[in-house]
């Protein structure tokens, strides 16, 4: 059965439907994550890899390894691949880099959805917060040239109000940026929008903002818990958000 907890100070608390969080109970806007959050897109990231890989002769790698590098954006993802690691080696010409992240935008884009796919209730509970008038922002930090299809191919476009790419603005997530830019965007005060990720980047970035975070323990986050960065709430499944809102459950 989903689980979802509730961090209230000191101590995290198994959240039940007579027990609403007070941090959710003027939300307005819910500002999801992409990669890790909504969409599964390490296969087909791990796809593009490989194949750039290939074509400069190097060995690939796996799947668990190439989703503990996801989380900045593109450039850094192929700058781990060639590193073999998540810290970048320090040799890498940029040439070599330059190279490599062209190599791979190509792959990525002949192969962004092959076998990527949305993490269960998405679409559920996008479309019920667009029935209770909840406006929905996708905050990643994956460029636009990829963000914007993937949103449109896997059916999420008719229910998301904005779109804020790692390319849109001079900052990325860890950096508050992004969200400060979707509450001016909603003309929203800080406690009127959630953040919901899988990552310490998307955590970091609400608390840097000011705004309530819940933390997904599916995803990426390099391989770390995400209770870690103690997000104001944990749920491991989308379908407990509606619950943590104080609206109709989808999960029992
Ligand atoms: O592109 C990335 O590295 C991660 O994207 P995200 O911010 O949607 O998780
Ligand atoms: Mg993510």
């Amino acid at each position: 059965m989903p689980k979802s907890s509730v961090n209230s100070g000191k101590n995290s608390a198994l959240l039940t439907s007579s027990m609403k969080a007070p941090k959710f109970a003027d939300i307005h806007a819910v500002a999801f994550d992409l990669d890790g959050t909504l969409l599964d897109s390490a296969p087909d990231l791990a796809f593009a890899v490989n194949q750039t890989l290939l074509a400069l002769g190097k060995p690939t790698v796996s799947l668990p390894q190439v989703a503990g590098w996801i989380g900045n954006g593109i450039e850094v993802l192929v700058k781990r691949a060639l590193s073999d690691s998540f810290d970048i080696c320090s040799r890498l010409s940029q040439q070599e880099c330059q190279t490599a992240i062209a190599l791979f935008k190509e792959h990525y884009a002949d192969a962004l959805h092959g076998y990527s796919k949305l993490y269960p209730n998405v679409l559920d509970v996008l479309s019920q917060l667009k029935e209770a008038d909840i406006k929905v922002a996708v905050v990643t930090n994956k460029a636009r040239q990829f963000a914007q299809p993937l949103v449109e191919q896997f059916g999420m476009s008719a229910f998301v109000d904005l779109l804020v790419c790692g390319d849109c603005l001079p900052e990325k997530k860890p950096s508050p940026l992004p969200l400060t830019h979707c509450l001016q965007q909603f003309g929203l005060l800080n406690a009127q929008m959630v953040m919901v990720g899988d990552s310490r980047n998307d955590i970091q970035a609400a608390k840097a903002a000011s705004i309530p975070v819940i933390g997904l323990t599916y995803g990426y986050n390099y391989g770390e818990d995400i209770a870690l960065s103690s997000p104001d709430a944990v749920i491991d499944d989308l379908g407990m958000l509606p619950d943590l809102l104080g609206m109709r459950s989808l999960v029992a």
